[in-house]
């Protein structure tokens, strides 16, 4: 017979397992997954069939792969732990005459091909990135964010965090996606990296062809006009 204890517990490891999937659906981990669910078939089915030298090798292989894919994926793991204790809270909201001067950044950037790097701030804290550059705790404008991005700024390197309608700091080091796609260069590794690791939504201007783009949750979008950007905002971010 089935007790309340049993049926509780059968719950909280479905919820868990639930929780453990959602964490890394989004991720390079899920083929992963799949992969070490094949090995675990392919080493419970030797072991039903008696073939005990496949079984034995599948296992001890098993112990050491355990720790070499903690190595691998370490970025993952600690992007799925900081989702885990990140909450509800909410960071404060972007106005809407903020998000105006960020499109107009936006469209002149991009018009004068200035390369420019801007992550927004949602439930991760980026406290951690922005020390890595200049603290400015400025309201955000069109014309901060332009001087900000001019080749000639000595800020213009790296990338700009903002937390509602503030530019938190300049000149920011993020983290490099490792991934190889041709067409990426390192301004928008950093942007992919950023959004992989944490919740942020990262805007890229290219300098070399102009064009926007976001990255975020470890996909880098297509070229948007400025005004696409806008909804994705206002989409993804409470305004
Ligand atoms: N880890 C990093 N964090 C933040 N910014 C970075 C990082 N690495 C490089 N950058 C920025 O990227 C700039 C170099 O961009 P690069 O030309 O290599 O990349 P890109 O993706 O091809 O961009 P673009 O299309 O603008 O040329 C650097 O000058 C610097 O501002």
């Amino acid at each position: 017979m089935l007790s309340w204890r049993d049926i509780l517990d059968i719950l909280a490891v479905a919820t868990l397992f639930y929780y453990v999937y959602r964490l890394i659906a989004e991720t390079r981990a899920i083929n992963l997954v799949r992969g070490v669910l094949v090995y675990l078939l392919v080493w419970f089915a030797a072991s039903q069939l008696g073939l005990n030298s496949l079984a034995w090798i599948l296992g001890n292989a098993a112990t050491l792969g355990a720790f070499g894919l903690i190595v691998v994926f370490q970025p993952e793991l600690r992007g799925a732990l900081e989702r885990i204790g990140r909450g509800r809270f909410q960071r404060p909201a972007l106005a809407e005459s903020t998000l105006s001067e960020l499109v107009r950044a936006l469209e002149r950037m991009s018009a004068r091909r200035h390369g420019a790097l801007i992550a927004f701030e949602r439930r991760t804290p980026l406290g951690d990135y922005a020390s890595s550059g200049e603290i400015v705790n400025a309201r955000l404008s069109a014309r901060f964010l332009e001087s900000i991005f001019a080749p000639t700024s000595p800020l213009h390197d790296g990338g700009v965090i903002v937390r509602g309608d503030q530019v938190v700091a300049a000149g920011c080091i993020f983290p490099l996606s490792d991934r190889v796609e041709k067409y990426i260069g390192t301004r928008h590794r950093a942007a992919l990296g950023l959004s992989e690791q944490t919740d942020a939504l990262v805007i890229v201007v290219s300098e070399e062809r102009g064009t926007i783009r976001v990255a975020e949750r470890g996909q880098l979008s297509p070229p948007l006009q400025p005004r696409d950007v806008r909804e994705r905002i206002l989409e993804e971010i409470r305004v």
